[in-house]
């Protein structure tokens, strides 16, 4: 949670500085930031450069430090140690504070805030108080249209559906057309198909504006979708930077592979370089002689072949999922089943016999312990 009621009110009420005509996206760095409350340490010397117009997702699960980073860049929240950089200049540092009002940076908070007793064009307006009247309302109205709820400028917040209510945070942050929009868990009270449109709007919202944007969020399916980068933490501390695909296909540990893929995983020792388990023999990387191994088999990249070719296995459950099949497989030796996610003729049921291909370049090995 991004702050308290009284901190989003002060938010909201300040005048945006923002920029005149077509929003000039910012570079936004964190310089060895740590940050503590008491005996808790939030953020441990974390380190990121964020490119003038980039999308990108602060990744982790709760408690990580994710939103401390957000507040940081919003000026909400000072750093321990450290310094906030926007354009190569410092905002929060030990020598210097440049106030939240004056950063150029828009918000849009978790819950929406947004004011009850205000139409949508209001809530909107009310994020452009440094403007004069008539500039105010063509930028607010402007705004509105580019979210698409052009017909829905005078309707009240409770009137309107949640994705319809997160357009109107979405626009009255862009409004002012900061050069920084930071947006904390923006889909999380959506529901799963509401939240897939929303998404996507959003991620095109983002690219139009232009705007360099940080999301918060939990989920790496809207981290992959909405992000140029995705910025995957753990307890303070960044674990790894990449595009989604680099995070997806060469996790750095057995904790990021873990959060973009739901793994079957099988433990075992290095024995001349390869990892010997009930379903085959995997290459062992860069792992040394007899070190304990764990080995990650990606659901998707197991195949079905017919039986007598490849590994042996028996179908135990086969779930439809519309384009995929979830497959539960058994194999001799091992002691829990083997996932799929195959797509399937009808011709493969519950029982069959089957031969399983397990590729080993999409197989990965990490040490025991690395989580
Ligand atoms: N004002 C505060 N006072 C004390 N502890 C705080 C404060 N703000 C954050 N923390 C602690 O700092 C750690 C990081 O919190 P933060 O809110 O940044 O995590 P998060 O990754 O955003 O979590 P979530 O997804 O649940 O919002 C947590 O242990 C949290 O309890």
């Amino acid at each position: 949670m991004l702050a308290s009621n009284e901190t989003k009110a002060r938010w909201l009420s300040w005048g945006r500085r923002g920029t005149a005509g077509a929003a000039i996206p910012m570079a936004l760095g964190f310089d060895q930031v740590t940050q503590r409350f008491g005996d808790v340490t939030a953020l441990s010397e974390v380190s990121l450069s964020i490119e003038p117009g980039e999308v990108v997702a602060l990744l982790g699960q709760s408690g990580c430090g994710k939103t401390t980073l957000l507040r940081l860049a919003a000026g909400v929240e000072r750093p321990s140690s450290g310094r906030v950089l926007l354009e190569g200049s410092d905002v929060s540092s030990p020598q210097s504070f440049v106030e939240p009002e004056q950063r150029g940076v828009g918000l849009v908070f978790q819950d929406y805030a947004l004011f009850p007793h205000l139409s949508v064009r209001e809530n909107v307006r009310f994020g452009l108080r440094g403007y004069d009247e008539t500039s105010a309302e063509a930028t607010a109205l402007r705004a509105i249209a580019r979210v698409g709820l052009a017909d829905l400028s005078e309707a009240y917040p409770h009137m309107l559906s949640g994705g319809e209510q997160q357009r109107v945070a979405l626009a009255r942050a862009i409004a002012p057309r900061p050069g920084v929009l930071l947006m904390d868990e923006p889909f999380s009270n959506l529901d799963r198909r509401l939240r897939d449109v929303v998404r996507d709007e959003t991620a095109a919202l983002l690219k139009e504006t232009g705007a360099t944007s940080i999301i918060v969020t939990h989920d790496p399916e809207d981290a992959m979708r909405i992000a140029d980068r995705i910025v995957l933490m753990r307890a303070g501390r960044i674990v790894q930077v990449g595009t989604g695909e680099q995070l997806y296909r060469q996790p750095n540990s057995l904790f990021a592979a873990r959060f973009f893929c739901d793994f079957t995983e099988i433990e075992g020792r290095v024995l001349r370089g390869a990892v010997d388990t009930p379903v085959g023999r995997f290459p062992a990387g860069d792992l040394g002689e007899g070190a304990q191994a764990v080995v990650c088999i990606r659901p998707q990249a197991i195949r079905l072949t017919p039986k007598g070719f490849c590994l042996p296995g028996r179908v135990v459950t086969r779930r439809f999922l519309g384009e995929v099949d979830h497959v539960l497989l058994a194999v001799s030796g091992f002691d829990r089943p083997l996932l799929a996610r195959v797509s399937l003729t009808g011709s493969v049921r519950e029982g069959d016999d089957v031969g399983i291909d397990i590729p080993t370049d999409e197989v990965l090995v990490f040490p025991a312990g690395d989580t």
